[in-house]
């Protein structure tokens, strides 16, 4: 199999997500070619083909221009698969690039098992085991998926690419969220509320393990959609990146979104009533448990 994979870059810099896409050829032990518009001076790092355009003159956002440019590569190297990240890059080029070449499109892959892309759905409660039909197949990976654990080493070969400029679609500018005084990404403890701790009521628990530790409290997506702990919390892709030296998540049941957010944590405490949950995956110490019988209990411990 033969893979294009769609690097990233953004504000003169390549993304870290890019190196979750030779994570993912790497899974699937293929053939490698990349496609990155970027820059000279910051290319990614590993062995294989680099088709490198300039980013100083295409733009780091310019769908008619990029879309174009995967088409020639395509063209060139007749790739099975083309692969990009599952962020508002890829969310927008990959079905320009699937419509063109009539291909199957899968958005959010999370796996590839036995021939079938493993994609989430019902809120991650479910998922779908999809095979393709057409020749040609366009995914989107959901970034921290299939980061690889070793260093990025390696030198592409690269070949310089160029392409039209012109485009129906401005790219204004990006607009950050807005900054939040929290900063987990420093915290050496983490004790994360999900949603297994049932409501809002419950968080002066966790919060107190937390204190006790020394360390901050951290979210799950619903915990912080339903206000029970302020957003700036979150852990997940779209929220924070932790990686403390402990990790307790209290009734998180280990969303591939949330893990992508905390597996990089030194050691991880998962306590959950579900033996077969999914962060099971990833903890360290696995307590089968109720949160709220258990968390208290922990915590007089320590007093
Ligand atoms: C584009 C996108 C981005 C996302 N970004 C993020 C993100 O940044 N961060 C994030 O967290 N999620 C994110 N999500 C949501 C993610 O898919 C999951 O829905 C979410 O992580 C689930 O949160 P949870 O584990 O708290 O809740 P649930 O999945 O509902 O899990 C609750 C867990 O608690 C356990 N439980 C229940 N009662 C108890 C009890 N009494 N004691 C112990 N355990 C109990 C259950 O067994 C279950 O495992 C994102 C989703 C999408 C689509």
């Amino acid at each position: 199999m033969k893979i294009l994979l769609v690097g990233e870059y953004r504000e003169n810099k390549l993304l870290d997500v890019t190196y979750d896409l030779i994570g993912f050829a790497d899974k699937l032990e293929a053939d490698k070619v990349m496609l990155a518009v970027g820059y000279e001076e910051d290319i990614p790092k590993f062995d294989g083909k680099l088709y490198l355009a300039d980013a100083n003159t295409l733009g780091e956002y310019n769908p008619s221009a990029h879309k174009q440019l995967v088409l020639d590569v395509v063209k060139k190297e007749n790739p099975d698969l083309i692969v990009f990240i599952h962020s508002s890059f890829g969310w927008d080029l990959a079905p320009r690039v699937a419509t063109s070449l009539k291909a199957t499109q899968f958005t959010e892959v999370i796996d590839y098992k036995e021939n079938s892309f493993i994609v989430p759905s019902c809120n991650s409660k479910l998922r779908r085991d999809l095979k393709s039909k057409t020749d040609k197949t366009v995914i989107t990976i959901q970034a921290g998926a299939f980061t690889p654990i070793d260093e990025p080493s390696g030198s592409p070969e690269v070949e310089n690419i160029s392409g039209d400029t012109a485009s129906n679609v401005n790219f204004v500018a990006y607009e950050e969220a807005e900054a939040k005084g929290l900063d987990l990404t420093k915290a050496e403890i983490i004790v994360t509320a999900g949603r297994g701790v049932g409501k809002k009521d419950n968080i002066p628990i966790i919060q107190a393990l937390a204190d006790k530790l020394g360390g901050e409290l951290g979210a799950s997506r619903p915990v912080a959609d339903n206000a029970w702990v302020d957003q700036s919390h979150q852990v997940g892709t779209t929220g924070q990146t932790v990686s403390p030296k402990l990790y307790i998540a209290c009734g998180v049941s280990g969303a591939i979104q949330h893990l992508a957010g905390m597996k990089k944590s030194e050691f991880i405490v998962a306590v959950n009533t579900d033996k077969d949950a999914p962060i099971n995956e990833v903890a360290d110490i696995l307590v089968v448990a109720d949160v709220l019988q258990f968390v208290p209990a922990l915590t007089s411990k320590l007093s």
